[in-house]
């Protein structure tokens, strides 16, 4: 599938979006984790981009699929085929790639033995010489720039689509984490739950996230936001256009945002004192899409006490922390630490 000079490459398969990262370019690929199938042939009709445009609008013989739907594989043959198609984008945008190049790919800390090897061996199906599978939170704290091979406390809490990661890590290690299938997927079902509930509205996964983004917040606003959406009215059956305020979201969020929050608070509860002690001087780091909800990072500060900071390009954190984990591959222990390596 390859032709050409060697580039590894990380690839973070997001619940929501697959990044590609490739040595020395950054990200060269960023496009929803989404399949479109046809059911009766059961062919692949379109991934990525084109499939996500699909969600919602797709006629009887075609489904669009989110293969890694709460962190983890779900269906393998899909996931194979979406991963072949992202190295394919990669391909196509004329970086030159070893036949089979090495990749990383990142997975959640808390899948099983079984399911990292499913990531693993569909990621070699997809023409990689070598698969290594690296834990999610760890990833996004070499991403956001912590210090994660010293012997200090580092806390991440990476949001993504599907999970949330938090963990606390020091000395190239994972010290104490916790992984909830908890995020910003749980968040557009709370606002479409809450809009049914309120309004006799039924809108799609799209209108919610775009609530969620545009006037989403973790705590009242100052100034509170509108937004107009349109759905179907269930009474009348008819296409209906309401407004919504900024502060219904932040109701709409309280139980979600809760179970984050919670996270957060078992694991410092966990975390040995000195470590602590490090992340009161340093903060916490919020990672993944869902660190970019308003105000969530005063929440948490207010909720522990503690500073809370959003890493620079929350989104990317995952994917460049998974290419340069590859570059330093050497200080990792194999198997037993948060990364792990299989081959063809
Ligand atoms: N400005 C924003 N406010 C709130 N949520 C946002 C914002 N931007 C993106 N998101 C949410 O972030 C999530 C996607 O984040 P990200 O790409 O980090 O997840 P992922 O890596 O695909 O998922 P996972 O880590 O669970 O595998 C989506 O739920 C998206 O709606």
């Amino acid at each position: 599938m390859f032709g050409g000079f060697t580039k590894d490459l990380g690839i973070d398969l997001g619940t929501a979006n697959t990044l590609v990262y490739v040595k020395g370019k950054g990200i060269v690929v960023r496009e929803p984790s989404v399949v479109a199938l046809r059911t009766d042939t059961k062919t692949i009709e379109a991934v990525g981009e084109a499939a996500k445009k699909m969600i919602g609008r797709t006629p009887g013989n075609i489904r669009a699929v989110r293969p890694m739907k709460d962190g983890v594989i779900a269906d393998f043959e899909t996931t194979a085929t979406m991963i072949k198609y992202f190295l394919r984008q990669a391909q196509k945008q004329r970086y030159l790639f070893q036949r089979h190049p090495s990749v990383m790919v990142c997975v959640p800390s808390g899948i099983t033995a079984v399911e990292k090897r499913a990531v693993e061996d569909a990621t070699r199906q997809a023409g990689a010489r070598e698969a290594f599978t690296i834990e999610e939170p760890f990833a996004a704290a070499i991403g956001a720039d912590l210090p994660v091979w010293e012997p200090t406390g580092s806390m991440v809490v990476d949001i993504g689509g599907g999970t949330t990661e938090v963990a606390v890590i020091s000395l190239g290690g994972i010290v104490t984490s916790r992984s909830i299938r908890v995020a910003g997927d749980e968040m557009d079902e709370a606002i479409m739950q809450y809009i049914k509930r309120t309004y006799n509205l039924m809108i799609g996964e799209r209108t919610s996230e775009s609530l969620k983004m545009e006037i989403g917040s973790a705590l009242p606003m100052e100034k509170i936001e509108t937004m107009e959406i349109r759905g179907r009215d269930l009474v009348s059956g008819l296409p209906k256009t309401i407004a919504v305020t900024s502060d219904e979201i932040t109701d709409a969020l309280t139980d979600t945002v809760t179970s984050i929050v919670d996270a957060v608070k078992v694991t410092l509860e966990k975390c040995p004192p000195e470590l602590a002690a490090d992340i009161m001087d340093r903060g916490i780091v919020l990672t993944g899409g869902g660190g970019l909800l308003r105000n969530l990072d005063k929440l948490l500060a207010r909720e522990t006490g503690m500073p809370v900071l959003v890493a620079e390009n929350p989104l990317d954190c995952v994917a460049i922390g998974t290419g340069r984990a590859l570059e330093n591959i050497h200080l990792f222990k194999l198997k037993s630490g948060p990364a792990s390596k299989s081959r063809r």
